[in-house]
Parts: C-alpha cells; sequence; structure tokens
C-alpha cells in the first residue's frame, strides 16, 4: 500500500507524476527535490507535489515509493544523494528511457534495496517544470523491467501504482525492452536529430526554404528533434550496444533502399511502402496512435 511517493527530479516527467497523483490519487501524499533551485520555484507555483523540499534526504523521508525522475546518466548520483536517508521498506523505481544501465546504476548506489525500474512510454519534446499535465499518462504503456529475483509485492505495489495513473502496465526483462526501445523510440529520434541538423546545413537561401515550405514530413521531425538534448545524449550513451546494433540493421535497410531507387527498381520501393502502410493501419486499429488532437504540440497545463 503506497501512501507517500517522493519524486526526485521535477521536469516535464515528475511533474507530471506529481499533478497525476493530484488528480487521480488524492489518497497518496507526495513530496519532491530537484537540484535546481530554480525548478524548485516553478514546482512550488503550481503546486506539482505538495511539499517541495530543500534536500532529497527530507523529500524521501517516510515515502513507501521515491521515483527517480532525472535523466538517466544522473540516476546514479541522484540515487546516492538520498541513500543514507531512504527508509527501511521503502521501493524505489525510476522512469527512465532505458532499462539496463539504470538498473545496473540504481543497484551499485542502493546495495540490498527493493529496486523496481520502470519507463512510462509516454512524453513529448518538453522538458522543465512547466511542462508536465496530470494526463501524460493516460492510456499509455508503462513497462516495468524487476529483476528475477524481486519482491513479488512490490511489483503489484508499483504495477497498481502506475495503473491508478491512468497506465496500462506492461512486466519485461530490461535487455528486452531495451532492444524495443532502441527501434520504437530512440532511433528514430536520431533520424529527427540527424534530418534536422542535415536541413540545417545546407546552404542559407535553401535553408530558409526548408523552413518555409516544411510540410508534414519534416515538420513532425522538427518537433521530434526539439527534445532535450541533456535527456537523449544520456539515452543514446546508456543503450549504446541495443542503439548500435538496431542502427546497423537500419543502415543496411536504408543501403537497400538507395540501390532501389538509383536502379529504378520500383517494385521494391512498392512493397515496403505497402507494408509500412499496413502497419500504420494496424497501429491505429489497436488504439496505439494518441488521439489527443494537440499532443506534444501545446501547453498542457
Ligand atoms: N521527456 C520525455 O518525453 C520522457 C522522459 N523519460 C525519462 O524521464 C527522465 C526525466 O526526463 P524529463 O522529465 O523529460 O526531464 P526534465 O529535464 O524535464 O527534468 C529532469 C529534472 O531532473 C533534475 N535533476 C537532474 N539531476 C538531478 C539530481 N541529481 N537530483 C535531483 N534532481 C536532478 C533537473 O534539474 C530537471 O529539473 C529521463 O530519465 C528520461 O529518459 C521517460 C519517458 C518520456
Ligand atoms: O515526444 C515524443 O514523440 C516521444 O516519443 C516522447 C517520449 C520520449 C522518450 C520516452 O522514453 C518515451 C516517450
Amino acid at each position: 500500500m503506497i501512501r507517500k511517493v517522493a519524486i526526485i527530479g521535477l521536469g516535464l516527467l515528475g511533474g507530471s507524476i506529481g499533478l497525476a497523483i493530484r488528480e487521480h490519487a488524492a489518497g497518496i501524499s507526495t513530496a519532491g527535490y530537484d537540484s535546481d533551485a530554480g525548478v524548485r520555484d516553478a514546482a512550488k507555483a503550481r503546486g506539482l507535489v505538495a511539499n517541495v523540499c530543500e534536500t532529497a534526504d527530507e523529500a524521501v523521508r517516510a515515502a513507501d515509493l521515491v521515483i527517480l525522475c532525472v535523466p538517466v546518466g544522473a540516476m546514479e548520483e541522484a540515487a546516492r544523494s538520498f541513500a543514507d536517508a531512504l527508509p527501511g521498506g521503502a521501493i524505489v523505481s525510476d522512469v527512465g528511457s532505458s532499462k539496463q544501465s539504470v538498473g545496473n546504476a540504481l543497484a551499485a548506489a542502493l546495495p540490498g534495496r527493493t529496486i523496481i525500474p520502470a519507463h512510462p512510454v509516454a512524453g513529448t519534446e518538453q522538458s522543465g517544470p512547466e511542462a508536465g499535465f496530470s494526463s501524460l499518462f493516460t492510456n499509455r504503456w508503462c513497462i516495468l523491467t524487476p529483476g528475477a529475483d524481486a519482491d513479488p509485492h512490490a511489483v503489484e505495489a508499483v504495477s497498481a501504482f502506475w495503473t491508478k495513473l491512468g497506465a496500462n502496465v506492461e512486466i519485461m526483462d530490461a535487455e528486452h525492452h531495451d532492444l524495443v526501445l532502441a527501434v520504437t523510440s530512440h532511433i528514430p529520434h536520431l533520424i529527427a536529430f540527424t534530418i534536422v541538423g542535415t536541413a540545417s546545413d545546407l546552404e542559407e537561401v535553401t535553408r530558409s526554404e526548408v523552413i518555409k515550405y516544411s510540410a508534414g514530413g519534416f515538420r513532425d521531425f522538427t518537433r521530434i528533434a526539439a527534445s532535450d538534448p541533456v535527456m537523449w545524449r544520456d539515452v543514446f550513451l546508456s543503450n549504446k550496444s541495443a542503439v548500435l546494433e538496431m542502427l546497423g540493421r537500419f543502415s543496411e535497410d536504408l543501403t537497400a533502399l538507395q540501390r532501389a531507387i538509383r536502379s529504378g527498381d520500383g517494385d521494391t520501393l512498392h512493397d515496403l511502402f505497402s507494408r509500412t502502410r499496413a502497419i500504420r493501419r494496424q497501429v491505429i486499429e489497436e488504439g496505439q496512435d494518441d488521439d489527443r488532437p494537440d499532443f506534444g504540440r501545446e501547453d498542457h497545463s
């Protein structure tokens, strides 16, 4: 039974969890800490958590569940910062976009403690304490990656927590998570960063035309490519092997398409585009597309 949640890192994810608890789980009390004093002030002003603390130690006092919502590369340091104050029976979790490295980092910082890593597959290109909104997790997946020896009661408690916030929970091995997310999230972001970077390297006159005429495709890429640089630097460095593995396959497929275009092989292009069109239709049929019309584009506060 979770009565008090401590949130470490009060940006998009941490703030959204605080707001979602206030809306969907009012019986749970909240405290939070962020290492940036400006973020703490903004969190107080928006009421992201009931108690914005001056130290991580103070935030985790009496907590049943501590959720780390900091960039993946900062997880270990953030966990060490409250290690001595963590209550005996508390569960420690996180929201990091990669799971094997975070699981290892938390285990190193908090030996012998109950750690249930998690990844709500929900977010936007925005970051910071002004970006959070209470419906972020509604009808989105939250993947838990507990170790093989994890306490099943703790897994159940974290699962019930995310269900309360509106998410659909799935349990997965951390290595599998990292491979799947490399292809569904990390590489798509890498492609967006690359294509927008390529466009911005063009000659001045062409670049202004790219902006002026940017239609659907490029416009969508610019949204993704506006995502937080620290967060994404850490994702690629932490999920290195899965990203490199999937990137290898992607490059091979791209080379095959390059060859098809050069040789005028329309059948290969048509076959691929037919297959990918069918996948998009399946995504929509299975309700995985986000039907919030302004999702990720407007102010959600
Ligand atoms: N942005 C997104 O769409 C999604 C992000 N995630 C994951 O969530 C985590 C947080 O991402 P966002 O909320 O988007 O980032 P954010 O940049 O909005 O917030 C992170 C906050 O952590 C604070 N912080 C950094 N080091 C700290 C430390 N040692 N102690 C306390 N606070 C510290 C920063 O000051 C910042 O306010 C990342 O691990 C990311 O991979 C997961 C799903 C979606
Ligand atoms: O803004 C988008 O399109 C996203 O893909 C958000 C996102 C970013 C990182 C995650 O780990 C999960 C979701």
